[in-house]
């Protein structure tokens, strides 16, 4: 797995992938994206970034079902500890299968639904403390989250404001899983696209 690109590549087809199947997002991120970027007569800016809230939901919500490093990676303590109450010798290598917590039924509401509106207001920060964890936490957290952030948005919503997108056949697009460090999709992703962007009959 690369820490950079990989990553950030992957996380960008499975949105894509996931908003194939559900129409309804997508039609939602672009009618945000119209009325936050197309409406001023432009394409999508780094400073739209932040203020594309439903956008960030849909890579908020991609990152939980399909964390690009779904089992962190291997850390090791250098002392002895406890950890939710095993002990730990010094020296144990420790993994964390962080797909598994952002699924756990006993934190998250329908853990297997793809429902960006579940990021919407800051309440999750509170209640799934510590079990949102696409970049892992604390000091050796991903150091490129603040920059995949703006990248992942930045992609995606061009992606979008640019083109109509739909499924290369009538059917759901397979997410099944591959097997690697990095979870890629098992499928690539096929999907047909059209230009969509008429920025001159846009007001300004
Ligand atoms: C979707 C994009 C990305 C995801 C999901 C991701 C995820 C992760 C995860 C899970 C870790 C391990 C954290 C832990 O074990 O506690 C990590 C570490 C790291 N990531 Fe990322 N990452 C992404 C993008 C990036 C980018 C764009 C960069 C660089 C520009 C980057 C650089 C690094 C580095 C250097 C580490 C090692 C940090 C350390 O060991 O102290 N990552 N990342």
């Amino acid at each position: 797995m690369d820490a950079g690109t990989d990553t950030t590549a992957l996380t960008l087809e499975w949105a894509m992938a996931n908003l194939l199947n559900h129409p309804d997002v997508l039609a939602k991120v672009k009618t945000e994206l119209n009325n936050v970027v197309s409406k001023r007569g432009r394409l999508m800016e780094e400073s739209d970034t932040s203020t594309c809230t439903y956008l960030n939901n849909v890579i908020s919500e991609t990152l939980r079902l399909y964390p690009a490093g779904p089992m962190l990676v291997p850390h090791a303590s250098s002392v002895d500890c406890k950890v939710a109450g095993y002990k730990i010798p010094r020296g144990t290598w420790l993994f964390v299968n962080a797909w598994a917590i952002q699924r756990d039924p006993k934190v998250w509401d329908e853990p297997e639904a793809f429902k960006p509106e579940r990021f919407d207001s800051d309440e999750w920060k509170t209640t799934q403390h510590g079990h949102f964890l696409p970049f892992g936490i604390g000091r050796r957290a991903c150091p490129g989250m603040g920059l995949t952030q703006i990248v992942l948005s930045s992609a995606l919503g061009s992606l979008i404001q640019c083109f109509d997108w739909e499924r290369d056949e009538d059917v759901a697009v397979d997410m099944s899983e591959g097997t690697c460090l990095s979870m890629p999709k098992a499928v690539p992703l096929v999907a047909k696209c059209k230009s969509s962007l008429i920025l001159d009959n846009v007001v300004i």
